[in-house]
């Protein structure tokens, strides 16, 4: 049977992980008569309101509204503390609205008593962040001394079959599970604090994480994608519609068949699980994380309140209908298809492209066509488009039967395109100009981590708007970053694909390097797996590359694309960024020899044409 790991939670963990700067004054535990939850909170709430709010029912001792670290955006939700249990009985009779937004009240449970009563006796433990070399013989050696291990297991990356980090251990008494965690959470396993989860039958944790997003869907709550670390056990213990993406990595892998389910979680605890498909071997989006809501996008059963709709079909600039996505080229075409995507029967789905045919797989999975951008905008709520460069994207926003024509009051226009400041905000005015509203979104994860639900959006422009669709994002991606004002999303992408594209020319060079002096470049590409410049996209890309292969995710075209409008970005501040400039020379030559369409780690074929010459 598969298992999942328990589900509990630890708000100190939570205030350690994911709490800007927040003391943490007094546990859980001792404080929890008076200790509220509130979830779904507004963003725009701040602490000192929050209080405020709370405070009419009663002396407060504490109060806090959880932060993310990475982002430093609140993570909706907090708790609060009344000196008085009597005053939080109070709260918890009334519906609470703050800062318009109605909020979501609970009480907390001690974490051992919540251990008595949720946690089933069990022989079988999750053991995360496992150092990655480590093998299961080690693995079992460890726990060997806590009873009899009768099975150990690493889960392994599929198409790499590289550990991704987590494992299991099968006991043969139920006594050795709790000597294990009797021994703490965190166990020192080859030098990393690794860490130790009851395990307990999927079919419970699949059931939980299911009734977390509809619970987020129908509520048309904000989703809380980043939760992080306690994300599963949030959802788990307290309450399920917040974020309960219980169990590790999940995504690909593990967990597998729509049971992402099972296996999302444990977003931002830093550490190196390889949550999703992000960390294991299909993508470069997120190394070191532990996946956001990895297993979110995957899995099935979500439904939204929201209306949406995408530019795509396959490699299109398609644009999605409510409740649904785009698809787009590459990355939008695998998101239309994607693990219970939108086409996969979570939501309405309307696409355009340009291209008819390249709708069809959308279509036959129920997805509807209209003939231009203009009457998808006008049949859905939002409408999100993802185009090849500024030009495309601005024509489909503004062009003759371009989206904003069929905007209005009331809709939506998410722009996952990665274009220059420049045009996103041309859009933006076109848009807004309608009385719609407008959010830049592009994303950081190529066509692995969009089938899989793993994509990263940069997202900037109407919060209103990045309200809204996110539930529709949290379809689509691990995380979400929203970065104030339009033109943001835009440069912080350029920046990412600089620094990548950048990655992948040294790379390349070094793999030709190597092979030059007589080395093999395979070992090579494992010599760089293991040590501190280590990357998923080395792993990922190193083996067929050495192969002088390169089944296209990212075209080599957007990535000259990307370095260009870097440069551009760069330029306008006056910064130098000669390392990006020399790169995108090199990925200039790799189009000039027919390049352009190939996946961009095909620009070591341009260093061996220099090299031969
Ligand atoms: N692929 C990836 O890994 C990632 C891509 N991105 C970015 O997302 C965007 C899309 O990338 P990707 O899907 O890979 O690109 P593709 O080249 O695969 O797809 C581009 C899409 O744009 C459409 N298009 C191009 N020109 C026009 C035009 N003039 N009018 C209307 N439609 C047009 C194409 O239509 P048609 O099918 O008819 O040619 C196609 O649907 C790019 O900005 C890229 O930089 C961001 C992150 C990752
Ligand atoms: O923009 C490309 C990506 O992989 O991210």
């Amino acid at each position: 049977m598969d298992y999942v790991a328990e589900q509990n939670f630890s708000e100190e963990q939570e205030r350690n992980d994911g709490s800007a700067g927040h003391e943490l004054k007094h546990s859980l535990d001792d404080s929890s008569a008076g200790k509220l939850f509130v979830g779904g909170i507004a963003w725009e709430t701040r602490e000192e309101s929050f209080r405020k709010y709370f405070s009419r029912f009663g002396e407060i001792t504490d109060c806090v509204i959880m932060m993310d670290k990475v982002s430093g955006r609140p993570r909706g939700f907090g708790f609060v503390t009344f000196a008085d249990p009597e005053a939080a009985n109070k709260v918890l009779e009334e519906e609470h609205i703050i800062d318009g937004r109605t909020v979501e009240v609970k009480r907390t449970v001690p974490k051992e008593d919540m251990q008595v009563k949720g946690s089933p006796k069990t022989k079988k433990i999750f053991v995360g962040g496992l150092p990655l070399t480590l093998t299961e013989d080690e693995l079992k050696e460890y726990f060997s001394s806590y009873g009899h291990v009768l099975e150990q297991q690493i889960m392994l990356d599929r198409e790499s079959g590289r550990s991704r980090g987590f494992g299991f251990i099968t006991f043969d008494s139920e006594n050795a599970v709790e000597e294990v965690l009797n021994n703490g959470r965190m166990h020192e396993i080859h030098g990393k604090q690794v860490e130790i989860k009851r395990a307990e039958p999927k079919r419970a944790g699949a059931e939980n994480a299911i009734e977390s997003r509809q619970h987020r869907g129908g509520s048309g709550s904000r989703s809380y994608n980043n939760f992080g670390g306690s994300e599963g056990a949030y959802g788990g213990g307290y309450s399920r519609g917040y974020g309960g993406y219980g169990g590790y990595g999940g995504g690909a892998g593990y967990g597998g068949g729509g049971a992402g389910a099972g296996y999302g979680g444990y977003g931002n605890i830093g550490g190196s699980y390889g949550g999703g498909a992000g960390y294991g071997a299909t993508s470069y989006g997120a190394p070191g994380s532990y996946g956001g809501a990895a297993g979110y996008g995957s899995g099935r059963g979500y439904t939204s309140s929201d209306d949406g709709s995408w530019y795509g079909g396959a490699r299109s600039s398609a644009s999605f209908n409510a409740k649904g996505y785009e698809s787009g080229g590459s990355t939008g075409g695998a998101r239309a298809y994607g693990n219970g995507g939108a086409a996969g029967g979570r939501c309405d789905v309307t696409v355009w492209n340009r291209t008819k045919s390249k709708c069809e797989p959308l279509i036959s999975l129920g997805a509807k066509y209209k003939s231009s951008p203009e009457e998808v905008a006008a049949s859905c709520d939002v409408t999100f488009a993802m185009l090849a460069d500024p030009e495309s994207a601005a024509d489909v926003a503004c062009g003759k039967y371009g989206a904003a024509k069929g905007m209005g009051p009331g809709k939506g226009y998410v722009d996952a395109s990665t274009v220059d400041g420049e045009t996103s905000k041309l859009i933006c005015e076109h848009i807004r100009a309608t009385g719609a509203h407008f959010l830049e979104a592009p994303v950081s994860g190529s066509k692995k981590p969009a089938e899989d639900g793993q994509l990263i959006f940069l997202t900037a422009g109407d919060s209103v708007l990045y309200d809204k669709a996110a539930p529709l994002l949290d379809i689509m991606g691990k995380s979400r970053f929203y970065l104030g004002e339009v033109g943001n999303g835009a440069a912080m992408k350029l920046v990412v694909n600089m620094v990548m594209g950048s990655m992948m020319a040294s790379f390349a060079e070094g793999l030709v390097l190597s092979e030059k002096v007589g080395l093999d470049p395979s070992v090579l590409v494992e010599v760089i797996s293991q040590g501190a410049i280590s990357a998923p996209m080395y792993a990922v890309k190193g083996p067929s590359m050495v192969k002088s292969s390169y089944p296209t995710a990212f075209p080599l075209k957007h990535q000259q694309k990307d370095l260009r409008l870097a440069l551009g970005l760069a330029e306008s501040v006056s910064q130098p960024i000669p390392i990006a400039a020399a790169t995108n020379e090199l990925y200039k030559v790799a189009k000039s020899h027919g390049l352009s369409d190939q996946d961009f780690s095909a620009v070591i074929e341009a260093l061996k044409v220099k090299l031969q010459q």
